[in-house]
């Protein structure tokens, strides 16, 4: 109402002298309060564009450069170490000149690719949190203060949220592509209709597009989302056919009465909605959630144009299992950051064959771990740039 009036006031003001600008802020409220209430970029696109768009960006991911790869591994060997010594670093920088399909790889511009969702099945009491603090924690993101903030800081990395499906109003310096006002509860039903799963992936997709048009090179993903490990949890045991004991794990930090509802929850999710594993947009609209669909289609995005994605913990890894059904080659484009220390994250990467670069017990969400892994990715092309080698160095080589 208040916006309405101030609009009336400027209106008046401004319709007898210029009115054009009384027509073009009437323009710019009614957008702004559409994309408040549920806009997003794909929301006028028929479920055939949608599916030709998502076509299309499968169709981009090309496995990645050998050539470029066996440059890199003929110049880390005449560097001043023992052969492979650097481990994964090696792998890392390897993996990079794959992606970039260069023997130079270079880092331009960081971003944690932020998503935020809420989740119906919340009701069935999965979580240890009130879904409240889904938008509370979007807002301490917003203002700089929560740990992906100090993270993303200390390794001079940018983060973007981005709303996908937040279940209560939200204003501020947030991406406002919202699909749904949360997910449905996917123990009565499916927690969202395939057109919704299609958008919000797409959602993700176009984020990452923006961000790789804007200069960011190295993507990492993350997520915020009450009761997000039970879509998760749903997702990991379809596809990677363990048992529900298996992947589910205390999420924020449930107790043991609540591990059970939470694995009755996702027996009945799979119970009603008999999700298909042969379709992964099935599974993901039946059993998923807004924020792992736009997880799964920014790493599509970022695959599809040379770019690597570091994969953040148990949530992230779901959506990256979306992503590998739908285009097997993205796996060659994900870092996996950490081991979470959420139960079924073992199981989801090794769904994927990934072994995380990290393991320090985290299990925060938010692109926590992907951020602290750039270090690791910058560090690996730092060796391979700086590095004497044995022949610049005067070091004798291997003799036996
Ligand atoms: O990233 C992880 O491995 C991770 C593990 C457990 C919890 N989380 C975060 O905690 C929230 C989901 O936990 P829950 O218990 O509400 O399902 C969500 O906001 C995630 O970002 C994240
Ligand atoms: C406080 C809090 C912060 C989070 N960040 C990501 N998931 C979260 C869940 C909670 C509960």
């Amino acid at each position: 109402m208040l916006r309405l009036s101030i609009v009336w006031k400027a209106a008046v003001m401004t319709v007898k002298s210029r009115p054009q600008i009384f027509l073009w802020s009437g323009l710019f409220y009614f957008t702004k309060y559409d994309i408040i209430r549920g806009g997003n970029y794909m929301k006028n696109l028929t479920e055939d564009q949608l599916y030709a768009r998502l076509e299309e960006l499968t169709a981009n991911i090309l496995d990645l450069d050998q050539e470029a790869m066996a440059q890199i591994q003929v110049r880390l060997d005449s560097l001043t170490k023992p052969q492979g010594s650097l481990g994964q670093l090696e792998h890392l920088a390897k993996q990079l000149g794959g992606i970039q399909r260069t023997s130079n790889p270079k880092i331009q511009k960081k971003a944690v690719l932020l998503m935020a969702g809420d989740h119906g099945v919340v009701e069935e009491g999965v979580s240890a949190f009130p879904q409240e603090v889904t938008p509370q924690m979007a807002y301490n993101i917003m203002n700089g203060g929560a740990a992906i903030n100090v993270l993303a800081r200390q390794a001079n990395a940018d983060v973007f949220l981005t709303d996908v499906g937040i279940a209560f109003p939200i204003d501020g310096n947030i991406i406002h592509q919202r699909v749904a006002n949360g997910t449905q509860n996917m123990s009565k039903g499916p927690a969202m209709s395939r057109h919704e799963a299609l958008q919000a992936l797409l959602v993700g997709a176009q984020v990452a597009e923006e961000k790789i048009l804007e200069g960011y090179n190295l993507f990492a993903t993350g997520e915020l989302g009450i009761g997000n490990t039970t879509p998760s949890s749903a997702i990991v045991a379809l596809f990677t056919n363990s048992s529900i004991e298996d992947v589910v794990g205390r999420g924020t930090g449930i107790d043991d009465a609540g591990v059970i509802r939470k694995r009755r929850a996702i027996e009945k999710a799979i119970e009603v909605n008999q999700p298909n594993t042969t379709d992964a947009l099935d599974v993901l609209a039946k059993v998923g959630g807004l924020e792992i669909a736009a997880i799964a289609g920014s790493i599509l995005q970022a695959a599809a144009n040379h770019v690597p994605i570091v994969v953040d913990g148990f949530i992230s890894t779901a959506g990256a299992l979306i992503a590998a059904k739908l285009a097997p080659k993205s796996v060659a484009y994900m870092i996996p950051s950490h081991g979470s220390v959420e139960i079924g994250h073992r199981n989801a990467l090794a769904g994927l064959g990934l072994d995380p670069v990290l393991n320090l017990n985290m299990r925060l969400g938010e692109g926590t771990g992907a951020a602290l892994t750039f270090y690791l990715v910058e560090a690996a092309l730092h060796i391979l740039e700086e590095m004497a080698t044995f022949a610049d160095a005067g070091v004798s080589e291997k003799s036996i």
